[in-house]
């Protein structure tokens, strides 16, 4: 069996996707379950980024034991020292360094000639390897590279010290077949790669990311690069778990194999969507909501005769419990704590009861309680340790766009009611709340999504409020009812700036006036 190393680029390239900012306890959180999952690298950032990102890097080099911790830069000193400084503690450190050697980048965004590119990229190399032994080099945009040119560089690359080299595909133009191709041509035209390790590193713009990752892979590919859920710049990176269960499911045709323990994909995924706020589509590959569920008569009728039938992937080899017991209003607590357990949630005895009871009457509304739904019920710390909880609702609407909300919260112990207009039911809620918790902060972001099935689905609301020190704050709410789910969202928001506001959680460079950090858990 030949190894295939995988780094995780979650918190550096995944982070890079629109709308998401990782603060240093998000990142940790998220990091200690790659370890889990058992990844070879771990990208923790680009420490010259801001002085927040090299914090977590170093944070991040500092706890994880056992796993590399690299962190990203451009073939500039200053970023190559920002990088070594954040690394210094960590167990087994890697500078990811690089440049762009595509005509289009060099020419229009570089404005450098090749051979500059060429001395830039030797003299980052020298730089990092003051610093660590491990260092990669990326050849950025390599896919659109003149294939010669890209020899040169990488060539004296390694001639200077690279271990791995990397040769992405930034923008996602390249297809299998000719990706592969790039790989072979790598191989077999620099004449030193026997002393580096290929990786490669693909973009998801014209949805093939993960074809063009196994397709470089088969062609000799070392190291395949990605993110949990494909997250990452425009349309994503690659997403690591299809890569890997790719490797897995052939195994024994392809002769490869990863380290990573493919149980714990199903929770990496879980946590990475929770702390993003990006949702996995039902149907994505490997960890939708769908991807082993079977709808149609023929397919159970099949299934249930022998379950290779339709199923390519044992659920349990993913970490997804087969669902042998039917959640009900009439499931007692064994029942309820096993399901848990096998969906990977150990409740202390303590909260069990309360979690119990929340679990009842979700029962008594939706009939059936689904895996989503005890996701979303374990997820949900609203009013969790909160002086604030909703005690009634009530809305009415007048036209499209006209509502009055009439909200009673129990703040500290009182019972207290206000009204509200506004352009629909969720502002006028929203507005009402604001009246009553009075807590200075501008709602930013509003999205509901259903994560469950049936009439009864729950509805997962998320918010994102800014305070008045430009903190960014997540908030999530469910409920069977939409209009409670997005003012339990709402209230979750205004109890994390509240106890940020008492100093709990908060951490140190928060402090910093125009850093933009997102607090999901409080
Ligand atoms: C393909 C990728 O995903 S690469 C990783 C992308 N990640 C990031 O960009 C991280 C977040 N970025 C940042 O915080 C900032 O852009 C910084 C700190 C990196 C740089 O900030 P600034 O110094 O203000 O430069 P700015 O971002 O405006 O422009 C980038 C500059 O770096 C140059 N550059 C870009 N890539 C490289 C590279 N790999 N090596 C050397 N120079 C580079 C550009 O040509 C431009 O130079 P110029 O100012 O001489 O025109
Ligand atoms: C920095 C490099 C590795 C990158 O993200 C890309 O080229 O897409």
């Amino acid at each position: 069996m030949r190894r295939l190393y995988v780094f995780d680029t979650t918190l550096r390239d995944g982070e890079q996707s629109l709308g998401i900012t990782l603060n240093v306890h998000e990142k940790i959180e998220i990091a200690n379950q790659l370890v889990k999952l058992g990844v070879d690298v771990i990208e923790a950032g680009f420490p010259a980024s801001s002085p927040g990102d090299l914090e977590s890097v170093r944070t991040l080099a500092r706890e994880l034991k056992g796993v590399i911790v690299c962190g990203l830069s451009r073939a500039v000193e200053y970023d190559i020292d920002c990088c070594a400084e954040s690394l210094r503690e960590a167990e087994y450190p890697r500078i990811h360094t690089g440049i762009a050697v595509s005509p289009v980048h060099m020419e229009q965004k570089l404005k450098l000639s090749p051979d500059q590119v060429v001395e830039a990229a030797v003299a980052a190399v020298k730089h990092a390897k003051k610093y660590v032994s491990d260092v990669e080099f990326y050849a950025e945009d390599a896919f659109r590279s003149e294939l010669p040119f890209l020899a040169r560089v990488l060539e004296q690359v390694i001639a200077a010290g690279a271990t791995v080299v990397n040769i992405p595909d930034t923008v996602g133009y390249a297809t299998p077949w000719e990706y592969a191709e790039m790989v072979k041509y790598v191989k077999n035209h620099v004449s030193n790669i026997d002393k580096a390790v290929v990786s490669i590193h693909c973009h998801n713009d014209l949805g093939m990311a993960t074809a063009n990752s196994v397709a470089g892979i088969m062609a000799g590919a070392g190291q395949v690069e990605g993110t949990i859920n494909g997250i990452g710049e425009r349309a994503g990176n690659t997403s690591l778990e299809e890569v890997v269960m790719a490797i897995y499911t052939q195994r024994s045709r392809y002769g490869i194999e990863t380290g990573v323990n493919t149980r714990e994909i199903s929770a990496t995924s879980r946590l990475v969507s929770r702390i993003t706020g990006v949702p996995v589509p039902a149907h994505k590959a490997i960890v939708g909501g769908n991807a082993f569920m079977h709808a149609s008569g023929i397919h159970q009728d099949g299934v249930l005769k022998e379950r290779t039938t339709y199923e390519i992937i044992n659920p349990e080899v993913v970490g997804v419990p087969k669902n042998r017991i039917v959640l009900s209003a009439r499931s007692g607590r064994h029942a309820f704590r096993h399901r848990l357990e096998e969906l990977g949630y150990y409740p202390e005895q303590e909260n069990l009861e309360t979690l119990y009871q929340s679990f009842l009457q979700l029962a008594d509304q939706k009939g059936e309680v689904f895996d989503q739904d005890l996701h979303a019920l374990m997820g949900d710390s609203v009013s969790e340790g909160s002086n604030i909880n909703i005690n009634n609702i009530s809305v009415t609407t007048a036209g499209a766009s006209r509502a009055t909300a009439t909200v009673t919260l129990e703040l500290d112990g009182n019972m207290t009611t206000d009204a509200a207009c506004g352009n629909g039911p969720v502002d006028a809620v929203i507005r009402a709340i604001d009246r009553l918790v009075g807590e200075p902060v501008t709602l930013e972001d509003y999205t509901l999504q259903s994560v469950s099935r049936g009439k009864e689905a729950l509805g997962e609301a998320t918010v994102k409020v800014r305070c008045a020190d430009g903190v960014l704050v997540v908030g999530r709410g469910i409920s069977t009812d939409v209009i409670e789910a997005s003012a339990r969202a709402y209230i979750n928001a205004l109890v994390k700036v509240k106890r940020m506001a008492e100093g709990i959680n908060r951490p140190a460079y928060a402090a910093i006036a125009d850093e933009v950090s997102v607090f999901t858990n409080l």
